[in-house]
């Protein structure tokens, strides 16, 4: 009741002589210029670590997302000249500017150029009131940096008398410093805000505006339904194309250092290559393209559901050379007795001593093709479920070449929108199990074989870091282990 009350209370919109002030102060309000808020602590250590000027810009580019989209193209199934021509038709209308990765060997990489921080005019309404709105999550509003539209699921709240058709603005509801001194959103699902100074979150949505688009639901519509288009975006601050559903067996949407990760490891035919911390499979894959689909791929991961996504991704690229597994890495390496064989070099009871194909992957295809993958729903990396194969790990010295994505900090991933939960802790945490995942993967490299560990983590190697240790001898010490540029 208190609630509804209010809610009310925040919808009661009357002609205020405020609203001309509003207008009057749209450029530094209507925009978007974010500021990442950072635990102290953590702050103080990276000014030390990169010098205040230094991490403070790296700090402001976190907030934007990047300036291209980079695409691998599946080369089982295309050529990069041939996915070039189709994505220029298939986004003709937006002028893509689409290049192939000039690095040797990487043609099959390709780029589409976006564009941006662009200014935009919010003032739609003739009356001199602010601009209606759609009020979003920082997940959506992620999406939206990145090209997607507005949908349902990720709209929070939506300023009164909202029509279909109208023309909105679109925001970011970020966490906020709470009272208890931790962060909240504040922000649930149904909030109506007015966009005027009396509004409670009229601070909190200054300089996070992410663009304006054409509303496809009232504002009651948007909270009736599940799932759905919200607000069809005409203009984004940033503008990448969305390839969403676009060329969808052919190509596959990777960052460059993902992609990069597999030609350190230098796969050959006929290897087999243990893949740590596998899910989605974005490595694994490429991996797999690289090797010609030729030799096997153990791609594990500890998630039931993503190790089955692993599985629908093979398939849907037509890669016959992975293995997914599911297996914790902290345990990635079996307990060896006298009497267990280890002719195929698995402890895993369950192995079905190849790799997924006949039923497996006709039935990984048919889950795949059947899903149909619906807006709002499980999407490429997400999986419903099902059976998978677990591992109990893997005998010592039983790979040729091991490579470890273990799970980072993530702290610079952009585009970020808030980082205050990050702590000094935090970060010792992932580096102690990170630490605990390389102590297991380095004695699964057969004498003369290759590790790449792969991670993003600040305590370890700066912003990212590809490390490839080679074991001429076999593994002694991880101490004597030098990253490799
Ligand atoms: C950075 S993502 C890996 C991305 C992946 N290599 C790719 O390129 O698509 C980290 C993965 O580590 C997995 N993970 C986290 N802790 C794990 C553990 N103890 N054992 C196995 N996998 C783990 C997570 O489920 C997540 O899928």
């Amino acid at each position: 009741m208190k609630k509804k009350a209010s809610n009310l209370l925040r919808t009661i919109t009357t002609f205020n002589p405020k609203h001309r002030k509003i207008m009057d102060d749209l450029p530094e309000r209507y925009s978007y210029n974010p500021t990442l808020r950072w635990n102290a602590d953590l702050e103080s250590y990276f000014s030390n670590a990169y010098g205040p000027h230094h991490f403070s810009r790296i700090s402001d580019a976190l907030t934007r997302p990047s300036c291209y989209s980079c695409i691998r193209v599946n080369t089982l199934k295309s050529t990069p000249d041939a996915a070039i021509e189709k994505l220029r038709a298939v986004l003709k209308e937006k002028g893509a500017d689409i290049s192939k990765c000039e690095i040797g060997g990487m043609d099959y990489v390709l780029f589409v150029k976006g564009s941006g921080p662009q200014a935009i005019d919010y003032s739609c309404a003739a009356d001199g009131k602010p601009p209606k709105e759609v009020l979003v999550s920082r997940k959506c509003a992620k999406a939206v940096l990145r090209g997607a539209q507005v949908y349902v699921p990720g709209v929070l709240g939506c300023t009164a008398r909202v029509e279909k058709g109208d023309i909105v603005a679109v925001s970011v509801a970020v966490q906020q410093p709470g009272a208890d001194g931790g962060w909240v959103v504040g922000i649930t699902r149904g909030t109506v805000p007015q966009g005027s100074e009396t509004d409670p979150y009229h601070l909190e949505r200054s300089g996070l505006y992410i663009g304006k688009g054409r509303a496809t639901l009232s504002s009651a519509g948007i909270f009736c339904v599940m799932e759905g288009l919200a607000v069809d975006m005409s203009v984004r601050v940033f503008n990448l194309p969305s390839l969403h559903d676009v060329l969808e067996e052919e190509i596959f949407l990777q960052n460059l250092p993902s992609i990069i990760v597999a030609h350190a490891l230098d796969p050959q035919k006929g290897e087999r290559i243990l893949d740590l911390c596998a899910a989605p499979g974005g490595k694994t894959t490429a991996i797999a393209l690289l090797m010609k689909d030729e030799g096997e791929i153990v791609a594990a991961d500890r998630s039931h559901n993503k190790v089955q996504g692993i599985y629908k991704l093979a398939a849907e690229m037509g890669l016959r050379c992975i293995t997914p597994y599911k297996l914790d890495a902290l345990k990635s390496v079996c307990i060896i007795n006298d009497s267990d064989d280890f002719s195929n070099h698995s402890c895993t009871k369950d192995n079905h001593g190849g790799n997924i194909q006949g039923s497996d992957l006709l039935n990984a295809e048919k889950d795949f093709k059947k899903s149909g993958r619906k807006r709002n729903g499980p999407g490429r990396n997400q999986s419903v479920g099902g059976r998978v194969e677990k591992s109990k790990g893997f005998a010592p010295k039983s790979f040729d070449q091991v490579l470890l994505d273990a799970p980072c900090s993530a702290l610079g991933l952009s585009c970020r929108l808030f980082a205050g939960e990050e702590t000094i802790e935090s970060m010792r945490k992932h580096a102690t199990y990170q630490r605990r995942m390389l102590d297991q993967a380095v004695q699964l490299v057969r004498p003369g074989g290759v590790l790449v560990y792969s991670t993003l983590h600040p305590r370890i190697g700066g912003p990212g870091l590809v490390g490839r240790f080679e074991f001429p001898d076999g593994y002694t010490k991880l101490k004597n282990l030098q990253p490799f540029d």
